[in-house]
């Protein structure tokens, strides 16, 4: 069986010098160019790349999709940053270019994708839900990808379950005392040196709490996910966005 042929964009960065690991160690996999910045896209071409891993950031992410897509090849995307705006661009570029496919993924571990399924599951059993993100000082976006969705995700799933907004009586003194608004869910953002890439949900009810968390503790965690999307990206037309389209998750 001929191996496919994976290309890494971001290569010299923190998750992309372990994605480039990654596809090389992977038996079915060809690792055909690893570029970083300033690199020529055209690169990609000449090397015969049909999926490539985008793991640079939110201001490379978009031109770097749209060259790909001009060229029928894949993307399996990591890179953060995205908005409604945003994704709407993406499939514009999409329909232009039928039976390419591009997975977003938020965040590509196991633990991150179950951590979010379970807070939707816990969404519509109690009054209070805030979610709190922990990463690296070196981390260009506030708030994280994977906290933004789980905000979405579990407004979506309190909104469907025809739950009260939660109560909240505070008269707010100083801006940002009580995080980010996403979709009516709190998120707090936490820069420190020493983490890698973190996040709490709590729940509240009478009488009790719930919390979820979950640690990645090295780049290492992202890799099974990566390789499974490029592995089923190339069956899957269209805008993916989530890892858990890809995983049985029951
Ligand atoms: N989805 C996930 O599971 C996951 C996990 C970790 C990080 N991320 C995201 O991946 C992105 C990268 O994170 P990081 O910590 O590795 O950052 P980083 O700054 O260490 O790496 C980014 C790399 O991309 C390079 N780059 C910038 N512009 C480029 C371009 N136009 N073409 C090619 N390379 C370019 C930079 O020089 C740098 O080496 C961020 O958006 C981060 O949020 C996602
Ligand atoms: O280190 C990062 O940067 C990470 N970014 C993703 C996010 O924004 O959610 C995933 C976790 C690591």
């Amino acid at each position: 069986m001929s191996k496919l042929r994976v290309a890494v964009l971001g290569a010299k960065g923190r998750i992309g010098s372990e994605a480039v690991r990654a596809v090389e160690a992977a038996d079915d996999m060809e690792l055909v160019a690893a570029l970083g910045r300033g690199d020529r896209l055209e690169t990609l071409v000449d090397a015969g790349a049909e999926v490539v891993v985008e793991l640079t950031n939110p201001g490379a992410v978009m031109g770097n999709l749209d060259f790909c897509l001009r060229h029928g090849i894949h993307g399996v995307v990591g890179t953060t940053g995205w908005t409604d705006e945003r994704l709407a661009q993406l499939r514009t570029s999409l329909a232009a270019s039928p039976g390419a496919g591009v997975l977003i993924a938020p965040n590509f571990s196991i633990g991150a994708v179950l951590t979010m399924q379970f807070a939707q599951q816990a969404a519509r059993f109690f009054e209070s839900v805030e979610v709190v993100e922990l990463h690296h000082p070196n981390k260009a976006d506030a708030p994280s990808g994977t906290a933004a969705r789980t905000a979405q995700l579990i407004a979506k799933a309190r909104e469907e379950a025809g739950c009260a907004p939660q109560p909240d009586a505070t008269s707010t003194a100083l801006d940002g005392a009580r995080g980010a608004d996403v979709d009516g869910v709190p998120v707090h953002s936490v820069r420190l040196r020493g983490l890698l890439a973190h996040q709490e949900v709590l729940f509240g009810g009478v009488g009790e709490t719930l919390t979820i968390r979950h640690d990645s503790l090295h780049h290492s965690s992202f890799m099974p996910g990566i390789l499974l999307g490029v592995r089923r990206v190339v069956n899957t037309p269209g805008l993916t966005v989530g890892l858990e389209n890809f995983l049985d998750l029951g």
